[in-house]
């Protein structure tokens, strides 16, 4: 392959050598080089890339992309443009032979619901007949295979290779989570998405790591809806308009608010034992009842926005009923049956907003009571051990601490200073280090309308024990608690 066949979407200038250059691989690690690679370098928060040219230039590149100068021989091509990691995204397409082209692309940005959003869509795609192929905050899923996410939205060059792997399995169409920190650094630049979500915007992700501030963050998620056909908005968040100012798409609104082109009506919580969850009425585009056994208010605008996608795939109402009632999403508000009586779930809520949002969202459906089982990830700050133990002390009627990711740290310290927090409420608690035997004495002493959530661990499948992922699947515990307590 030729260099200029991955710059002919670029502007750039020519350093030195010709960019009719042979390449073998694009690469942005300089530890990934080979002979004839076209070395990427970026400018990062941790490294800096144009500090490995000369390594790379010796280890056999060919071609180095650049936006500051180097110094490398002669015989090394160099290209300099504006931004490499914008150049990275338009290159990567090119070198996958533009696979976004091949796929009609659902990307969705906002605060909260992404992930749990796109699963669903997923699910109704599927049942008719779709190949959907999904990026996200767990993983990216192409067929049958799941890769372990690093980042909710992938850099670019790894989004491309997916797209070329989900074209190669023969996927029609992709769903994807866009966090503004990709839209910022250009993971996600020039993807021809056919539908931009935006769920919702809260004050989050800022800090120096991330946004320098509020306006930042709402700009970059606005940046989705500039290279997007549709964009489909939560008509209540107070942002909308905000975020899409300056949209260059079509744009189509859902809520709870009359304003809204799909609205929901009659929105009511459902409970019965061992089951929560949300109905309402659809009406506008689109006019049917909808049930979803995912509790919670946000659970209406998550399932609204999977219908107002659905909706532009042709999918029909009744499938569409059928297929949210049967959506799943793992580790989010995910109901495991155990009992008549009572409910158990499982949620990745791991710190205090989201412990906090979620008691609040389920005490909505007064529970005889309410029982929180969490520990917290030692190597990590302190203070939000005494921020959760306080949150769930004061919501929850029982606490049961106990160990989450312990890393380096001893379990037990971990759970002192969770009670000093909890010690700051009247609210009452048992500690069991070991998970299971604490799930376990959550299942043994569940009571008729009881909710218990299992929080923290969601979808993971390990315990961080000292640098180590030990197997440990909350879903697999549950299933052996309830064997030995002769439940099964
Ligand atoms: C601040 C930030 O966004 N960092 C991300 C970024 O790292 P970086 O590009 O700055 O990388 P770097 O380590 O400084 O290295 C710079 C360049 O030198 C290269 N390098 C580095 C070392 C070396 O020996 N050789 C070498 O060539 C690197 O490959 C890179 O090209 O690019 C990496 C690859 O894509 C990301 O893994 C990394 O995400 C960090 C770890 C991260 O998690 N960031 C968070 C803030 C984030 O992106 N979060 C959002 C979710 C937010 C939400 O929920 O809305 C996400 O999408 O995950
Ligand atoms: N539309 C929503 N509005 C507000 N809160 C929500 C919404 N959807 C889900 N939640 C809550 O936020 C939690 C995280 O949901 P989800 O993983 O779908 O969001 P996300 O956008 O992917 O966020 P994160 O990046 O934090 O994982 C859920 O467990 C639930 O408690």
């Amino acid at each position: 392959m030729k260099l200029n066949q991955l710059l002919e979407r670029l502007e750039y200038e020519k350093i030195q050598g010709s960019d009719q250059t042979e390449i073998t691989t694009l690469i942005n690690d300089s530890r990934q080089v080979q002979q004839g690679s076209v070395f990427v370098c970026i400018s990062g928060a941790v490294s800096d890339g144009h500090r490995f040219a000369r390594e790379v230039a010796e280890k056999g590149a060919s071609a180095l992309i650049v936006e500051k100068e180097v110094d490398v021989p002669r015989h090394v091509t160099v290209i300099r443009m504006k931004d490499t990691r914008y150049g990275l995204a338009l290159m990567s397409a090119a070198y996958f032979g533009y696979p976004a082209e091949k796929l009609k692309i659902i990307g969705i940005t906002g605060t909260k619901g992404k992930t749990t959003t796109t699963y669903m869509i997923k699910s109704i795609l599927e049942d008719v007949g779709h190949k959907v192929g999904l990026i996200g905050t767990i993983e990216a899923v192409i067929g049958e295979k799941k890769i372990p996410a690093a980042n909710t939205t992938p850099e670019s060059y790894t989004i491309h290779k997916y797209f070329a792997e989900m074209v190669e399995i023969g996927c029609d169409s992709v769903v994807m989570e866009v966090s503004s920190q990709g839209l910022m650094l250009h993971r996600t630049a020039g993807i021809p998405f056919e539908i931009g979500i935006f769920t919702n915007l809260g004050h989050d992700h800022i800090g120096p790591n991330e946004h320098k501030d509020f306006e930042d963050y709402k700009r970059c998620k606005g940046l989705l809806f500039k290279q997007c056909r549709l964009g489909i908005a939560n008509a209540d968040d107070p942002w909308f308009e905000d975020v899409f100012r300056g949209a260059a798409c079509q744009v189509e609104t859902f809520g709870l608010s009359q304003k809204a082109d799909l609205q929901a009506l009659d929105t009511h919580l459902v409970s019965r034992p061992g089951y929560l969850g949300v109905a309402y009425h659809v009406s506008g585009k689109m006019d049917f009842d909808v049930e979803i056994d995912i509790p919670g208010t946000f659970s209406v605008y998550n399932s609204l926005t999977a219908i107002a996608v659905c909706g532009h795939f042709g999918v029909s109402q009744d499938v569409i009923r059928r297929a949210l009632k049967a959506a799943k999403v793992k580790g989010r508000i995910e109901m495991v049956k155990v009992s008549d009586d009572f409910t158990l779930m499982i949620d990745y809520a791991h710190n205090a907003m989201s412990l906090e949002s979620l008691l609040m969202t389920l005490k909505e459906y007064n529970p005889a009571r309410l029982v929180c089982l969490f520990g917290c990830g030692g190597n990590r700050s302190k203070d939000r051990r005494y921020e959760m133990g306080e949150v769930s002390g004061r919501l929850a009627d029982l606490s049961i601490i106990t160990s989450d990711n312990p890393r380096d740290e001893e379990p037990q310290d971990i759970i002192d200073d969770i009670k000093t927090g909890i010690g700051r409420t009247s609210g009452a608690y048992v500690e069991i280090c070991d998970r299971k035997e604490a799930i376990k004495y959550a299942i043994a002493n569940g009571q008729p309308g009881d909710v218990i959530v299992l929080a923290g661990k969601g979808h993971e499948d390990y315990q961080e024990i000292k640098g180590k992922k030990y197997p440990m699947d909350e879903r697999v515990l549950i299933a052996e608690v309830l064997e030995e307590l002769g439940k099964k």
